[in-house]
């Protein structure tokens, strides 16, 4: 801290809050601590009998909040992000475009481990609509060194945490298994379920056919929905054990590669992704998407929708804030499950 004349104050940061008073009018804080002093605050600083002011001492080696946050800024700026400037040290990282929030979740870590800084964010893999607020970022003391700084760029690494991920899959065919519906015993409750939750990602239900049981016819529809070329080929019903249950052994016989049968979720045991060497994804979807409001397919369908390639390890840790409450009103996706 140093004693400069006002008039020499330009570009030095108060020390502490400065309340401005004037008679029926104001008595508020005029300018806050942190606060770098401007040509255009000399004269309300003299005005307010502040000839000599308290401010910080300028070292190369130390760099202020709104100065250090650059550092943040450019940590978390990443694809279909933006962010506005900085106010009391702090910025918002916002959304430009609808897409599925991404976070590199160990940078994000590795960041705030350092301490005297701090990124706070929504949690990856959830889908945003453009102007969302998606994470703040501030430094905690008024002053930081600049090594401080230098060592989170480096801890974030080459590429920023913080990404929105536009949704690029259009189209998909559904395949609804089951000799019931097949045969008109019951009413086709399922599909209707499976169409609203593609729309709201922008996909669109182009092929339906209706296998009944018939494992073979189940396979052979797999294989011509996969040659018209749709993004994602999806299943339902038949997913557990009954001998009727034939989906998980026709989509493995269609030549697409398992990466789950089985998810640590609830509802949503009985999950199952594949894919197709050229990414095409063939998704065996459980009795209970039909009913629940939120299961396993809501989790995954931001990833499968932006084309995010998920493996086998994304699913081990769904298990824990995997169990869904069944609230009387859901809120899913503000809520613990899938987190
Ligand atoms: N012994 C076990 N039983 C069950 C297990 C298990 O591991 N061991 N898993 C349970 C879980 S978890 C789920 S989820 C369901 C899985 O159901 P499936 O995918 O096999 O569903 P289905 O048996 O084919 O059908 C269940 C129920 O829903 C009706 N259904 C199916 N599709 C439609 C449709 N398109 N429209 C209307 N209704 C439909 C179907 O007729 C059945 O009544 O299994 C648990 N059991
Ligand atoms: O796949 Mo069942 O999923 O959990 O109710």
């Amino acid at each position: 801290m140093k004693l400069v004349k006002t008039e020499d104050a330009v570009g030095h940061v108060l020390c502490h809050d400065m309340t401005q008073i004037i008679r029926g009018v104001t008595k508020d804080v005029r300018f806050r601590k942190g606060h770098i002093v401007t040509p255009e605050d000399i004269p309300v600083l003299l005005s307010m009998g502040k000839e000599n002011l308290y401010v910080w001492e300028k070292d190369e080696n130390m760099l202020h909040e709104d100065e250090a946050v650059e550092y943040l800024r450019e940590i978390c700026s990443g694809e279909n992000v933006t962010s506005g400037q900085p106010k009391e040290g702090k910025i918002e990282i916002t959304a430009e475009c609808d897409g599925m929030l991404q976070i590199d979740v160990e940078k994000l870590y590795a960041v705030n481990s350092l301490g005297n800084m701090m990124i706070a964010t929504r949690h990856s893999y959830t889908p945003v609509k453009k102007g969302d607020k998606l994470a703040g970022t501030r430094i905690i003391p008024l002053v930081i060194e600049k090594t401080k700084m230098e060592e989170a760029k480096k801890a974030a690494g080459d590429k920023p945490i913080l990404n929105v991920i536009p949704y690029q899959m259009k189209t998909a065919g559904l395949i609804t298994t089951g000799n019931e519906i097949k045969k008109g015993l019951i009413q086709d409750t399922f599909s209707d379920v499976v169409i609203d939750k593609l729309a709201a990602y922008g996909i669109k239900v182009v092929a339906h056919e209706y296998p009944g049981d018939d494992d073979a016819l189940i396979t052979k529809t797999i294989g011509e929905m996969k040659a018209q070329g749709l993004d994602m080929i999806l299943c339902t019903g038949g997913m557990s054990v009954d001998p009727d249950d034939k989906t998980p052994g026709a989509i493995k016989a269609s030549g697409a590669r398992i990466i789950t049968y089985g998810a640590p979720v609830l509802p949503g045991a009985m999950f199952l992704l594949s894919y197709f060497e050229d990414g095409t994804p063939v998704i065996g979807l459980p009795g209970c998407v039909m009913y629940a409001k939120s299961t396993i397919f809501d989790i995954m369908l931001p990833r499968i929708a932006t084309k995010t390639r998920i493996k086998a390890e994304d699913f081990y840790g769904l298990g824990h804030g995997g169990l869904c409450l069944g609230c009387k009103e859901c809120r899913y996706p503000d809520c613990s499950f899938g987190k």
